[in-house]
């Protein structure tokens, strides 16, 4: 994440430097690369999120609590509407979900079923638990756009081998879904939900805030769980608590902890890092999340 309102750079330029970043096996790592932007569209501030591949998505809502929180930090308030690629979202300080942790309530939506926007060529809108026979296997699956579309579909037991199988279809940016799609599948455990995702531009992550969201809303659209009910979604790097309402808006609160701050040069012309430098260790904040993390107990 780099605080990029003093920064001009294209957007070409920042997917450089998002693959040199991003890179795991370079200085850095990660799955993508945040900004946080000036005010625009008298919005209090921007972000832009860049996936590992370069490709810029319209929206990150675990990285969306990142850069509220900086911005916050950096402008001195607690409250604040964003502005993302292509849509808006609101964003609070909140208090904290466990002992040490920095958390944000972000609002954002509304969720959309408009397939033909994405779009998914030859599915008719709305795609609710629908096969989609150009996917291998027999899934169904419901479409969602945050604005960035996800497919999520519900499971018994997530098999990871078959999710990347689907991913991968999609990522190959068929003639039928030139903009790929993020694919979830989602286990129901009690009134809980666990999502696992395999992420457009960067393949299987541990943790994708707009997946949540996403699946939290197919829940509530199928009946699984109730309309504005808080919910906790489990994912491999902890959990958040979501709230999905008939009139699309999603909300999420969960953490926004940080690490590591530190320097990095990036070359342009070779598109390549230099050395990270790390400036200073948030141990404390590690700490506090690994204790939550550790307890959400994802399986
Ligand atoms: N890969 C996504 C963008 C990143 C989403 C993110 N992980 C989240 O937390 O929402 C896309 O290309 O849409």
């Amino acid at each position: 994440m780099i605080d990029a309102r003093e920064i001009e750079l294209s957007a070409v330029e920042w997917a450089t430097v998002a693959r040199a970043l991003a890179d795991r096996r370079g200085a850095v790592g990660g799955d993508g690369l945040l900004l946080l932007g000036k005010s625009l569209r008298s919005c209090d501030f921007s972000m832009a999120m860049f996936n590992s591949d370069g490709s810029e998505a319209e929206t990150c809502l675990n990285g969306l609590r990142c850069v509220a929180r900086m911005g916050f930090e950096a402008l001195g308030i607690d409250q604040a509407r964003v502005a993302l690629k292509t849509s808006e979202a609101l964003v609070e300080r909140v208090p904290e979900l466990a002992p040490g942790v920095y958390s944000v309530l972000e609002t954002a939506g509304p969720a959309s079923l408009d397939v033909a926007a994405w779009p998914m060529v030859g599915e008719a809108a709305p795609l609710v638990e629908r096969a989609i026979p150009r996917l291998p296997g027999e899934r169904r699956f419901t479409a969602v756009a945050m604005p960035n579309p996800h497919l999520v579909a519900f499971v018994e037991a997530v098999d990871e081998d078959e999710l990347v199988r689907v991913g991968e279809v999609c990522e190959a940016a068929p003639d039928w879904l030139p903009n790929r799609a993020n694919v979830s599948f989602v286990e129901v455990r009690g009134n809980a939900l666990f999502v696992r995702t395999f992420e457009r531009g960067v393949g299987l992550t541990d943790s994708c805030g707009s997946a949540m969201a996403a699946s939290t809303y197919a829940a509530c659209l199928t009946g699984r769980i109730g309309w504005d009910r808080e919910t906790v979604v489990l994912n491999r790097g902890g959990m958040v608590r979501a709230r999905a309402g008939e009139d699309a808006m999603v909300s999420i609160a969960g953490n926004a902890t940080y690490e590591w701050t530190g320097s990095v040069t990036v070359d342009l012309g070779s598109g390549t890092a230099g050395d990270l430098v790390i400036e200073a260790w948030r141990n404390d904040e590690i700490a506090a999340w690994g204790a939550v993390a550790d307890e959400a107990a994802w399986g």
